[in-house]
């Protein structure tokens, strides 16, 4: 029997399709009476109800404003990963002091009578404008790698198929100047972006019911501890693999700037529309859940960002490590001899802490556990395969003596 095979690039055309048709589903559905996660929405938005010029001068204003605060001078350079022709590129550090205006500046708006909750209107038309951005956006970077030289490539987004290379991604680090792209949206507009949709929600909460739910804080207070992180740890990103390895296309594009600001907020949506009771001991033990999985995350992002820059650094100079043929050292106690992504486990329970608020009634809360979970362990089986490459025999002693990927005795 012949095996048919669909045309190159017929998976990533698909997914730049299905990607934006799921944030839209979700965001109609965490407003409608059912709340279903499977299933249709029950009516489809005219298309006033997605173009608003207003969203997309409020949108610009955004980006704008967070590419200024990124332009101001920073207390700290930092140097990211050596790149193919041996140079480091530097980056500002101050994506915490952008948190810090951005409060700021929506505290004075909001005490001068901005009307911050009608933000909550504007989600389908602007998740509409941040689409659109990141299309067109992709295509200036696409156009703009064609003209890069071959060491400024990534390794992958590079197979000459159009389709398949807008969508992943040409260029590494593709800047304007001094302006890194790809750092910028990584950690500016969709992040901070994310936690102000919370807020707007709340403060929209606060005036349909007299005040904001209990559920509603801890979501708020959870996903603003996790963007805090993020911000305060903002050097960390510059080791993640989106920086060192991934393209800048459609793909991170699109996650950073329209997946990222209205899924990640799908639960502050669903209690807006769904008002969930939340009982001050059942908060306690789930407050009790997301401290576990922060600590877990941070303690094991730190421990490899510590042992990376500094290895006799006293705070992980006593861990057992192994060598590699490369010169770098891969550890094989503390939170690294557990799992090999101890990380992505911290990661799982501060999810499932976000979703607890909202109850068990319904599956949609949980998209974004549901998400994570697939996109964390296809995201290990890549670095997995990296490491490999890397590392090699001594990539195969450390799984030896770190049996499990994610989860302990389990995963
Ligand atoms: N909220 C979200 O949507 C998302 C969050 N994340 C989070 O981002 C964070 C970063 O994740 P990610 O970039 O995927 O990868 P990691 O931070 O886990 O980095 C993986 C790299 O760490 C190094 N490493 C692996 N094992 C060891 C070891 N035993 N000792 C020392 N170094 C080791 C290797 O790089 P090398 O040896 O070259 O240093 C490997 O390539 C995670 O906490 C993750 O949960 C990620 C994706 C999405
Ligand atoms: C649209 C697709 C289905 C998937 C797109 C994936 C992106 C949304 C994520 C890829 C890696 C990310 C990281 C973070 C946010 C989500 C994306 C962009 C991160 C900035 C979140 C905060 C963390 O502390 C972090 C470690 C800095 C994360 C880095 C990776």
């Amino acid at each position: 029997m012949r095996c048919v095979r669909a045309p190159p690039g017929t998976g990533a055309a698909a997914l730049m399709l299905l990607l934006p048709a799921t944030m839209f589903h979700l965001l109609l559905v965490a407003r409608s009476g059912p709340a279903r996660l499977l299933g249709l929405p029950p009516h489809l938005p005219a298309p006033e109800a997605l173009w608003s010029p207003g969203a997309l001068l409020l949108w610009l204003t955004w980006l704008g404003l967070q590419a200024a605060f990124y332009l101001l001078p920073a207390h700290k350079m930092a140097e990211g990963q050596e790149l193919k022709d041996k140079s480091r590129l530097r980056y500002p550090i101050n994506g915490f002091q952008a948190l810090v205006l951005t409060a700021l500046l929506v505290g004075l708006g909001v005490s001068a009578g901005l009307p911050l909750g009608m933000l909550t209107e504007m989600l389908l038309p602007l998740a509409w404008v941040a689409t659109l951005t990141a299309f067109i956006f992709s295509l200036l970077l696409y156009l703009k790698a064609l003209m890069a030289p071959a060491s400024a490539l990534a390794p992958g987004g590079n197979s000459g198929n159009p389709v398949y290379d807008f969508f992943l991604g040409r260029e590494l680090n593709p800047r304007f100047g001094s302006f890194d792209c790809k750092y910028f949206c990584e950690l500016r507009p969709g992040l901070i972006g994310w936690v102000l949709i919370n807020l707007a929600l709340l403060v929209q909460e606060a005036e349909l019911l007299g005040s904001p739910s209990l559920a509603m804080w801890l979501v708020n207070g959870f996903q603003l501890l996790y963007v805090g992180d993020a911000l305060w740890h903002e050097e960390a990103v510059l080791t993640t693999m989106d920086i060192t390895h991934d393209g800048f296309g459609f793909m991170l594009a699109f996650g950073d700037l329209a997946w990222v600001p209205f899924t990640y907020s799908l639960q502050a949506q669903f209690l807006l529309y769904h008002p969930q009771p939340l009982e001050l001991p059942t908060a306690s033990v789930i407050c009790l859940v997301n401290a576990v999985g922060y600590y877990i995350f941070r303690g094991a992002n730190s421990q490899k960002n510590t042992f990376r820059k500094n290895p006799s650094d006293p705070r992980v100079a006593g861990l057992e490590t192994i060598s590699t043929a490369t010169g770098k050292q891969l550890l094989v106690s503390g939170w690294w001899g557990m799992v090999r992504h101890p990380n992505y486990l911290g990661d799982l329970i501060m999810a499932l802490a976000w979703s607890l608020p909202c109850g068990v009634s319904h599956l949609l809360p949980y998209f974004y556990l549901l998400y994570f979970t697939a996109l964390l362990v296809h995201r290990e089986a890549r670095d997995e395969q990296q490491c490999l490459q890397k590392y090699g025999l001594a990539w195969h002693e450390y799984c030896r003596r770190v049996p499990y990927r994610i989860v302990p005795y389990i995963y």
